[in-house]
């Protein structure tokens, strides 16, 4: 047998969109695609063809989040098969038309990978957002990104929980990517996001370049935070707000918490620990936009995975 013989065949990754504006306020995702629709030449690489679109231009005209509803959970297979055309929610329609473009999702004919731009008021860092444990294209790219950003870091978070998965624009895809960077508050551009953005996204299509000109990638094995619990604020009987995200946690995305660490702060001083069983590693601690959501922030646990060996086919 040869020493290729583990080595998954993939096909090569020819058609490549990048999303910005899924929501509309995410400052960093909407001006590196703007710029790029006026001029693609930084995203261009031989053998790929690059599409910067903007998902959601009414949020992005407006500068809000969404219009009727949340674009990145709108990728339901009812929603994407709903009849009423005019009638439905600004989002609804806008997540058919995408899914006839870029997809239809799983189907042969859908955009090989979707990079989608986002930003997080939370301290996360550079973040890149898989769906699957078990797309080992995707996962040699993080392991790529991670070594060409050293010694800067990038953490892979991991949506793969049965219920708290959504259905996301970038789902369309054969291989969705989803990009986090903050902090940067809502309607803001910061320059240090989004230039870390620009260089997240370099090494992406850097990677794809390579794995179509038929550079074979070998085993390895990837760290990601595999998320596993939503955390809500404490709330009254009413479903007032009572607590803050405590001064300990505040700003203390993927660092470890352990059960009795203090989480939140009750606005008469209160303190209010964790009581999980375990270690775990919160992120989106008190982002901006999951308020109406009613979370708090993420718990993550952190996992290896193994990237098999790819190739072209
Ligand atoms: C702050 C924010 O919008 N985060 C994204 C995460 C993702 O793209 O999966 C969202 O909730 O849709
Ligand atoms: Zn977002």
């Amino acid at each position: 047998m040869s020493s290729y013989s583990n080595t998954a065949r993939l096909t090569e990754a020819r058609r490549v969109a990048i999303f910005g504006g899924t929501h509309g306020n995410e400052m960093s995702g909407v001006t590196l695609v703007n710029l790029w629709m006026k001029n693609s030449d930084e995203i261009q690489r031989k053998g790929v063809e690059a599409k910067p679109f903007i998902t959601n231009p009414k949020a992005v005209e407006k500068c809000t989040r969404y219009v009727d509803t949340d674009l990145n959970r709108a990728f339901t297979p009812e929603n994407l098969s709903a009849p009423g055309g005019d009638e439905l929610p600004y989002e609804v329609q806008r997540a058919q038309e995408i899914n006839k473009v870029f997809g239809p999702k799983g189907s042969p004919e859908a955009y090989d990978v979707i990079f989608d731009l986002h930003n997080t008021t939370s301290n996360m860092g550079c973040t890149l957002i898989l769906e699957s444990s078990k797309d080992h294209f995707n996962l040699q790219m993080m392991n790529y990104i991670k070594k060409a950003i050293a010694p800067a870091s990038c953490l892979v978070l991991l949506n793969e929980h049965p219920l708290l998965k959504y259905s996301t624009s970038r789902s369309v895809a054969k291989h969705p990517v989803g990009l986090e960077v903050g902090p940067q508050p809502q309607g803001v551009l910061r320059s240090n996001i989004f230039e870390a953005m620009r260089v997240i996204l370099k090494h992406a299509l850097d990677f794809i370049e390579l794995f179509n000109e038929g550079m074979e990638f070998p085993s390895c094995s990837v760290e990601v935070f595999r998320v596993s619990e939503r955390i809500d604020y404490p709330r009254d009987a009413n479903g007032n707000i009572i607590a803050m995200v405590h001064p300990n946690l505040q700003d203390c995305d993927w660092e470890p918490l352990n059960p009795g660490d203090p989480m939140f702060q009750t606005f008469d001083g209160k303190t209010i620990h964790y009581q999980g069983s375990g270690t775990v590693y919160p992120t989106f601690i008190n982002e901006a936009a999951y308020y109406e959501k009613q979370q708090a922030f993420v718990t993550t646990r952190r996992e290896t995975l193994v990237a098999s060996a790819i190739g072209k086919a």
